[in-house]
């Protein structure tokens, strides 16, 4: 039976809700995570919880969802491209509400707002290069009612002219579908866990992004220590070996005491997350 239009769009649009939001907790539950929020603890952070993050993801539930309704099966353009960054902002204003005004999940409403609107714009299925393909034709579109803030991330990208959130989604999320996404299959298929394959795919994304998070708390030797250390992770074998466990507890132990927490990594892997599923899904639909 052929579903109605209508039906499809509000069916569609509530399971990339879900999947979202899905996908922000198995990121923020994912442990051991240095630096970052985790079943353990709080990690580098003073004001988050995981039960904060928890709250702060169910909260994003309702803007996936208009996000998914608004963009269905729509080109990318200048008007569609205000709509979801007026939904975005008003996102960010019911997480900041829901948490009592920390900030849990800026930079991963944007990636993750971004892809689920580009997924609904292609009709709520597809592979993973193509919604982040699309995903990037949105984020290259100006948005002439974003007010002109100077927040944290912009003035580290200035400072050490690197490319931030913003970049790394024109560029159609690099750091996932080159890094992150192979990483995770290639450890499912070695035999590893399913968390040992997401530990790995985080750190392959902190090999080299530029995370302003830790640009901003820690600086250049904050993001060389962040990166030289998922490096060794990964070159001793990954999260599954005694080697690499070792290394990721010294990756940690560094984070900490560098005050730096890789959020911008930690978007990244919800973001890889939503297309490992969003892609296994479609195909299973064929
Ligand atoms: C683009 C955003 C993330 C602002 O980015 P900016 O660099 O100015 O700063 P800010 O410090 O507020 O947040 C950056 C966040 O991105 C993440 N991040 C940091 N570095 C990186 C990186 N290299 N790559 C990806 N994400 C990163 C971190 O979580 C960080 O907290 C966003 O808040 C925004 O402008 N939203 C507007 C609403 C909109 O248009 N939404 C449309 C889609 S819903
Ligand atoms: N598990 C996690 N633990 C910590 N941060 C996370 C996690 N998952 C995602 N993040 C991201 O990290 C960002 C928090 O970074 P940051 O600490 O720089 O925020 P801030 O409140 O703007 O700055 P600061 O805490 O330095 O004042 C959030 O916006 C969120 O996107």
């Amino acid at each position: 039976m052929k579903l109605l239009p209508q039906i499809q769009v509000e069916g569609g649009a509530e399971w990339l809700a879900r999947t979202a939001t899905q996908c922000l907790i198995d990121e923020a539950r994912l442990s051991p995570k240095p630096g970052l929020v985790d079943s353990r603890g709080n990690g580098a952070h003073h004001d988050l919880t995981l039960a904060l993050m928890e709250r702060s993801a169910h909260s994003l539930t309702p803007t996936f969802q208009a996000l998914a309704q608004q963009s269905w099966q729509r080109p990318a353009d200048i008007a569609l491209r205000q709509t979801i960054g007026r939904l975005g902002r008003e996102g960010e204003q019911q997480m900041m509400a829901a948490t009592h005004g920390v900030n849990t999940h800026r930079g991963a409403i944007w990636a993750l707002g971004l892809l689920v609107s580009a997924v609904a714009m292609q009709g709520g299925a597809g592979g993973a290069q193509q919604i982040a393909a699309t995903a990037a034709e949105l984020a290259k579109l100006p948005d002439d009612a974003a007010p002109k803030v100077f927040s944290k991330g912009l003035r580290a990208t200035h400072r050490y002219r690197v490319p931030g959130a913003r970049e790394e989604a024109q560029q159609a999320f690099p750091h996932v579908m080159q890094r992150a996404l192979p990483q995770l299959r290639l450890s499912r298929l070695r035999g590893s866990s399913e968390t040992h394959a997401r530990l790995d795919a985080l750190m392959a994304i902190m090999t080299s992004l530029t995370d302003t998070c830790v640009l901003s708390r820690a600086g250049l030797e904050g993001l060389d220590a962040m990166q030289d250390g998922a490096r060794a992770v990964l070159n001793a074998g990954g999260s599954a070996h005694p080697a690499g466990q070792a290394a990721l507890a010294e990756l940690d132990s560094q984070m900490l005491a560098l005050n730096a927490s890789p959020g911008g990594a930690a978007d990244m892997l919800a973001a890889t997350l939503f297309l490992d599923r969003v892609e296994i899904t479609s195909n299973r639909r064929i």
